[in-house]
């Protein structure tokens, strides 16, 4: 039987391009509190990971989800996560870090009828602690561990991190404030909730259990799956490229998540396509930075963990490590 999913889909095809010229005169660029500091000026300390006691449950490869070929040359669909809930990867001091610093940003936010409406862009550029935990190799070596290859963080800056702000929809725009049915434009994304389960209600991430090529909004079946997060600070890892993926309606209060982007620097595959980064951030300011990141890509890996001050990670580091499961 068709059942209609009450979360829209994003814009796909043709209307992608078409969001991206509004996106490019829309005023989603203009933020809340233009000049609010917005760095909380805490730096980053490796004693906020708990990667010793990190858990990753509900793992599924991208085998799992039905992928036969692996979108990356280096990995096999069954060495690559498509999706997974992790939890105890901050201290609490950490997650308090984190949360205040993601407060903080909130001033920066600007509001659209986008796939997340309410967001800060750019999070690293802008917080001192997001940055520095980005750029740490024990913080890329927990990322390795969840995702299954190593990894870098996204070399699109505006792509690279991002905080959403959920609040309950209001009545008069359907899709504002929604996190309606998506992929991502990056591939290897960690979503860190950053509200504790009691400061809101709804807001489940839900994800679609196959491959993007079933993905049909009128007829979801059985497939929709959704990942609790038990309290701030836990984490829902996708291959946010290949899994279809939104978050539900607030019904109260404020959810508020961090999500990070990352890049397999062993392989100059990339999905971003200019019209789904331009569709976030409009075609001109899309422009230079496109042309970047081509450059960027084609770096090999060790110039690239250079670049940010840090001995490479390598897939021997991957079978050195343990994660329980
Ligand atoms: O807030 C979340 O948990 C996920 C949001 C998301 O899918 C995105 O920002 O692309
Ligand atoms: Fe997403």
């Amino acid at each position: 039987m068709k059942r209609q999913s009450e979360l829209p889909v994003f814009a796909q095809g043709l209307s992608r391009i078409r969001s991206a010229f509004q996106a490019s005169m829309s005023p989603a660029s203009r933020c809340k509190h233009p000049g609010a500091l917005l760095d909380t000026l805490q730096h980053w300390s490796d004693s906020y990971l708990r990667s010793d006691d990190v858990c990753i449950s509900a793992h599924r490869s991208l085998a799992d989800l039905g992928y036969t070929q692996s979108p990356l040359s280096v990995s096999m669909p069954e060495q690559l996560t498509a999706l997974a809930q992790v939890s105890g990867l901050f201290s609490d001091q950490g997650v308090v870090q984190l949360r205040r610093a993601c407060y903080q940003l909130e001033a920066g936010s600007s509001t659209s009828s986008w796939i997340i409406s309410n967001r800060t862009r750019a999070a690293t550029e802008s917080s001192t602690l997001v940055r520095e935990m980005m750029n740490s190799r024990a913080f890329l070596l927990a990322v390795l561990r969840i995702a299954g290859v190593p990894l870098v963080p996204h070399p699109f800056l505006r792509a690279r991190s991002q905080v959403n702000y959920f609040y309950p929809p209001q009545v008069h725009d359907a899709k504002a404030q929604i996190g309606m049915w998506h992929t991502d434009g990056t591939s290897f994304v960690l979503n860190i909730v950053l509200s504790e389960p009691d400061e809101y209600d709804g807001g489940a991430f839900v994800y679609f259990d196959g491959p993007v090529e079933h993905f049909d909004v009128e007829d979801l079946g059985q497939h929709v799956r959704s990942c609790p997060v038990s309290t701030s600070g836990d984490a829902v890892y996708i291959y946010g490229s290949r899994v279809f993926h939104g978050v539900r309606p607030l019904t109260r209060g404020r959810r508020m998540s961090l999500v990070l982007s990352f890049h397999c620097p062993y392989s100059p595959e990339d999905v971003n396509k200019f019209w789904h980064l331009a569709s976030d951030d409009g075609v001109l300011k899309t422009i230079r930075p496109w042309f970047r990141l081509q450059r960027d890509l084609a770096r090999p890996a060790s110039d690239q963990y250079q670049s940010m001050g840090i001995a490479p990670i390598t897939f021997a580091d991957l079978a050195s490590t343990k994660v329980s499961r």
